[in-house]
């Protein structure tokens, strides 16, 4: 499995620098795929799609170019040492077999480590977007907001769930439009002991 970090040097291109969207290259490529589909990518109800899909890409995989622990910068002692859980965050990502959307929400849970640091209750929705604006699987995706938690707060346990459905399952292949997959990821208390993670996932699913 791909690991966190390895996943983060998206961000970085061989020679070193930052990598950034291409605009000219991801306009470059729908008017192929217009063309490959048969389409004229010239006539006027197309001639801007190019520039107005890559610019939707570039937001999309915003979540490429950023850095999750500077989106955790802000970090404060708040002497809190019970959880701490943002409910039903709207989530949009993309699944990265087939490029289409797969949305839903995340619940994202934690219990502030010994020394009672937390962080902005916005900051979480931050992490859950950064990680969901990349091409993804359901279950990385939830397993790097996790991880990135551990990381940067050091806290006493971590829960993600996540709800989503796939429009890969929905408008195409199986096409099961409601079926829904739920992922979970728990670190530390959440995963040692039931009782924590029963009364999280009773909050979570209430
Ligand atoms: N585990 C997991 N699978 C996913 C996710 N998103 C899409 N998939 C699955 O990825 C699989 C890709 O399977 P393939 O057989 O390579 O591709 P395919 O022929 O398009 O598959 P079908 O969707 O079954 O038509 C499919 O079963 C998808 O449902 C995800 O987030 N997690
Ligand atoms: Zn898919």
């Amino acid at each position: 499995m791909t690991t966190d970090h390895a996943v983060d040097a998206l961000m970085v291109s061989n020679t070193g620098e930052a990598k950034v969207f291409d605009q000219a290259r991801a306009e470059a490529a729908v008017r192929e795929l217009l063309l490959a589909v048969g389409e004229d990518p010239d006539r006027p109800g197309l001639q801007r799609t190019p520039h107005r899909v890559a610019k939707a890409y570039e937001e999309m995989f915003a979540g490429l170019y950023c850095d999750p622990d500077e989106v955790l910068a802000t970090v404060f002692d708040e002497d809190h040492e019970e959880l701490v859980l943002v409910k039903d965050i709207p989530m949009y990502s993309t699944c990265e077999h087939h490029l289409v959307s797969f949305h839903g929400v995340a619940h994202v849970g934690y219990i502030p480590g010994p020394t009672g640091q937390v962080t902005g209750l916005s900051k979480l929705a931050r992490v859950v977007d950064l990680y969901a604006k990349r091409p993804q699987v359901q279950e990385r995706l939830t397993s790097q907001i996790a991880d990135a938690l551990v990381r940067k707060l050091n806290p006493r346990g971590v829960i993600v769930v996540i709800e989503a459905e796939h429009l890969c399952m929905a408008m195409r292949g199986i096409r099961k439009p409601g079926a829904r997959t739920t992922t979970s990821a728990v670190r530390g208390l959440f995963k040692t002991s039931a009782v924590s993670r029963g009364e999280a996932l009773d909050l979570i699913t209430r």
